[in-house]
């Protein structure tokens, strides 16, 4: 174990600021979203001594709550999740500026009444006006909650006002855009952040660091070098109790669409001119416009879905995707997903990156596998009679840390090779690395950074990619054509062949 005075990981933590005082008023505040995640990251900020005091959160949702019903659930959520309050005396404290106000979206009556409330509470917690709003309600009501807060002149400043948007942010290239037509009428872009969680994790933050801290990885990050890249989020969750907005979304629209995306852009994109939000949203973007999918007229040939069957998970039967509450008996909701894409850059042409996702897999894990290139000619013999080429991978959950595979000559008088891995894991420096990312992502928004949220025009160069694939799959089809894989198995077989056919295989995780 590293001691705290030498632990170099540890200085970093020493360092941040404090936000401003404000209002962070949550549309969706009776929801899953605000109770398991939201509340609880604003009360980890605030034990962190990151947030004011003074910082505010009112909860909007249809339900008749009060101020006390709101407090008590969102105790409860805390109690759920983390077995309790820690410590006693702060929640109480915390809880003083936890406020409801009912209301509904589609009324242009909810929206006075919350605005009157907020200027009260900006006078008896003094807030100044700062707001945040944060939409964490079903994606179809995103476009009505933006024009009547727009309506309601509660987004007209532009310093002041925030809007935070969960995602989904569409279902589709079309609706991406009509949706940001709608935030481009009463939002400029500097107020709007929109979430994708996997930017908050630190080892996805990590990524920039990696390549663009040092030097000696950036000769090889490109086509002379790499052979492939493999992107890989499995999850070892079915789809719980959320078959209501599953069912419409589906693997693609859910992972690949936005957090796989992301991976595959900070793992791709150039160099940005520098840290600022725009220089990295810029290159992400440019990345994406360089991508598609490697064969939209032969699907299988570049996008492969796949649904769950019933199977077993920790010696235990678990249901097929079809069987799972509140799910179509012949669903073809996709609940994994797997695609090939090609970049036409100069850095990458002809390197494919390979994105899988699913739900019920074996494991748990998301990471990031550069492949290298084999030696041009191979001198010794691999004791695993395999061929081993150097793979660099970066593991964002969990086991967070970054590995690099190499071989090594065995002890002995012949020159036989095999595998090893250099190893760097965040938990070697005592140091948790797992933050649950919505709390980083509520300062950056509160401290007005939008470095890790995405842009209008990077949502839409991620649907621009995908769509082709989408547009398919929302056609009626066959639910017996959709590919199976059993609970607790990786990939379909046609995912398999999706890889196996260029020569190469999935790994094994
Ligand atoms: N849950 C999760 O783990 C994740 C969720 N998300 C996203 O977060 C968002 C919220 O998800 P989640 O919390 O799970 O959803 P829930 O279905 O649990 O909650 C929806 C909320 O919306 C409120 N609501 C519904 N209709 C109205 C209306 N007309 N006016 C005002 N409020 C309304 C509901 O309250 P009431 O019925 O009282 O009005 C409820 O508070 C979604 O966009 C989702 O995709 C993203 C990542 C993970
Ligand atoms: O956004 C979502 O992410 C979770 C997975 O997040 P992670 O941080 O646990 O990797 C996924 O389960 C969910 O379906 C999706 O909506």
């Amino acid at each position: 174990m590293v001691s705290l005075l030498e632990n170099p990981l540890r200085i970093g933590l020493q360092q941040q600021g404090m936000s401003e005082p404000q209002i962070i008023v949550i549309f969706g505040a009776s929801g899953d979203l605000t109770w398991r995640k939201l509340v609880p990251a604003l009360y980890k900020l605030r034990r962190e001594g990151r947030i004011a005091p003074e910082t505010t959160i009112v909860g909007v949702a249809r339900r008749d709550w009060s101020h006390d019903y709101f407090r008590e659930q969102m105790r409860k959520g805390m109690e759920e999740i983390y077995g309790g309050v820690e410590p006693e005396e702060l929640w109480s404290d915390f809880v003083k500026g936890l406020f409801y106000c009912s209301g509904n979206i589609d009324n242009p009556q909810s929206y006075q009444k919350l605005n009157t409330f907020l200027s009260e509470l900006d006078r008896q917690r003094g807030t100044r006006g700062n707001r945040m709003f944060y939409l964490s309600v079903a994606p179809n009501f995103f476009p009505e909650a933006i024009k009547q807060l727009g309506t309601a002149r509660m987004l007209d400043d532009s310093y002041k006002h925030r809007l935070v948007i969960e995602k989904p942010f569409g279902r589709d290239l079309a609706s991406a855009k009509s949706l940001n037509a709608v935030v481009g009428k009463y939002c400029v872009e500097e107020q709007i952040y929109r979430i994708d969680h996997y930017l908050g994790k630190e080892t996805v933050q990590n990524l920039l660091v990696f390549r663009f801290a040092n030097t000696i990885f950036e000769p090889l990050w490109n086509r002379r070098y790499v052979d492939h890249v493999q992107i890989t989020v499995a999850e070892t969750v079915g789809v719980e109790d959320r078959a209501g907005y599953y069912e419409s979304s589906g693997a693609l629209r859910d992972m690949l669409q936005n957090h796989l995306m992301q991976l595959f852009c900070l793992t791709a994109m150039e160099a940005p001119n520098s840290m600022d939000a725009d220089s990295i949203r810029t290159e992400k973007v440019k990345v994406l416009q360089a991508t598609r999918l490697s064969d939209v007229h032969n699907l299988e040939r570049s996008a492969i879905r796949g649904q769950y069957s019933s199977g077993w998970m920790k010696g235990k039967p678990v249901p097929g995707y079809r069987e799972e509450p509140g799910v179509d008996i012949n669903s073809t909701t996709p609940t994994y997903v797997a695609t090939k894409f090609i970049v036409d850059n100069w850095r990458w042409q002809g390197v494919p990156f390979y994105l899988r996702t699913g739900k019920r897999m074996p494991k748990k894990v998301s990471e990031i596998s550069i492949h290298f290139r084999d030696v041009p000619s191979r001198m010794f013999q691999s004791a695993s009679q395999q061929i081993n080429a150097n793979i660099l991978t970066m593991r964002i959950q969990p086991n967070e840390g970054i590995s690099l595979h190499f071989d090594v000559k065995m002890p002995g008088a012949e020159f036989r090779t095999r595998s090893v891995d250099m190893d760097f894991s965040y938990g070697s420096f005592g140091i948790e690395a797992k933050s649950d990312a919505y709390d980083r992502l509520f300062l950056d928004c509160m401290m007005c950074d939008q470095t890790l949220f995405t842009r209008g025009d990077e949502v839409e160069a991620a649907w621009q990619i995908v769509t082709p694939a989408l547009s398919v799959w929302d056609l009626p089809s066959n639910p017996s054509l959709i590919p199976k894989y059993e609970a607790g198995t990786w990939e379909p077989v046609e995912a398999e062949l999706l890889i196996n056919q260029d020569g190469r295989h999935w790994r094994r995780l």
